[in-house]
């Protein structure tokens, strides 16, 4: 199995997305800081995979402070959780994340050692954690699938994959249990501009696992479902607000309007922890805007020309009307009963 991040040699090693697919390289985080620039620049990136990596980096701040004051430790300790929240805005598990190891900092009494041990452990059961979701949202989700007796054709936007994951992904869980369940016979995958998470990671993925993929640019999509090309379409999330609005990668919204369009199946796959109890609904969910550069420029080439403007928000949100249910790892929910949610289905 692929795992993006993992605690090694007393350092957290993360593949660096930014070089997949023509380059496997790795890098060691040390410290805090370095954690906080990966997940800015989008070296671990995907909802899920960033919460992990900001609950090490809550370790790794948590190693460097250097008081036997326990007030003070937890003054600094909260300096180093702002750091981590700065990093990116929209994906809550960067701040379920964060929270919970805020959390476990304060119930834990003890000696200052005995806190940061507790850190590392927590940080550790939250990776652990996530591969045990995604596998559980993969089983769920194939069980939502439609039951046709042909196998199914399945699009995807952008990476939910083992990459945006501790491991085995959300939307490409789902994948994965329909490939070994023989219920699949290929993804078609979105390129998904303007970082083309789709074209590099999750092609990417597939290729390592022989899943058979399909690349196309995000304005095929709708072509493609008219031709009868797709039976679903399975994404994953960055926040669902309690309503189930959904926030994801830009251009999940015009891809649940397009599959309603052609009553298409469409479904999130995500875990709790992604889920926002304190957001009625997803008006309030605060869309990431990333430098122009990632819409002007591929690799040396610049796109336009000087003298124009650039609007470039990372994430949409889809209204929960358009989405056929939101597969966790607890089952798949109508957007309208993700109260049911924290009650393990059958
Ligand atoms: C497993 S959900 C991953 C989710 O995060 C991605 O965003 P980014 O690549 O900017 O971190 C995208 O929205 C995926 O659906």
């Amino acid at each position: 199995m692929l795992y993006p991040i993992v605690w090694q040699n007393n350092s957290v090693v993360l593949i660096d997305q930014t070089r997949l697919p023509n380059e496997y390289a790795v890098i060691e985080i040390h410290r805090c800081e370095d954690m906080a620039e990966a997940i800015s620049t989008m070296i671990v990136r995907g909802a899920p995979a960033i919460g992990v990596a900001a609950a090490y980096g809550m370790y790794l701040g948590a190693r460097e402070i250097e008081t036997s004051d326990r007030t003070e430790f937890l003054h600094q300790l909260e300096e180093v959780a702002q750091l981590l929240r700065s990093t990116r805005p929209t994906a809550v598990n960067l701040f379920w994340a964060i929270g919970r190891m805020m959390q476990t900092a304060y119930e834990t009494l003890g000696t200052i050692a005995q806190i940061k041990q507790i850190l590392l452990e927590t940080a550790q059961t939250i990776n652990a954690e996530d591969i045990q979701t995604c596998q559980a949202i993969g089983d769920h989700g194939l069980a939502a699938l439609p039951k046709t007796p042909e196998k199914l054709i399945i699009l995807t936007h952008c990476n939910a994959g083992a990459l945006a994951t501790a491991g085995y992904g959300t939307a490409l869980g789902v994948v994965r249990s329909a490939w070994r369940e023989g219920r699949l016979t290929r993804v078609f995958a979105d390129e998904t501009r303007p970082r083309l998470q789709g074209a590099k990671l999750t092609a990417w993925e597939c290729v390592q696992e022989g899943i058979p993929v399909t690349v196309i640019t995000d304005n095929m999509a709708a072509h493609c479902m008219k031709q009868g090309l797709i039976d679903a379409v399975v994404v994953g999330a960055d926040r669902i607000a309690a309503n189930g609005d959904t926030a994801n990668k830009i251009g999940t919204y015009s891809l649940a309007i397009v599959a309603k369009a052609h009553n298409i199946p469409f479904f999130v796959a995500a875990p709790i922890s992604t889920i926002d109890f304190t957001l009625s609904n997803g008006s309030q969910i605060p869309i990431e805007e990333r430098h122009p550069s990632e819409i002007y420029q591929i690799g040396d080439t610049i796109l336009t020309p000087s003298g124009v403007e650039f609007y470039n928000p990372a994430f949409d949100v889809t209204p929960a009307e358009l989405i056929t249910a939101i597969i966790t790892e607890n089952g798949a929910f109508a957007p309208g009963e993700l109260v049911k949610c924290h009650t393990i289905s059958q």
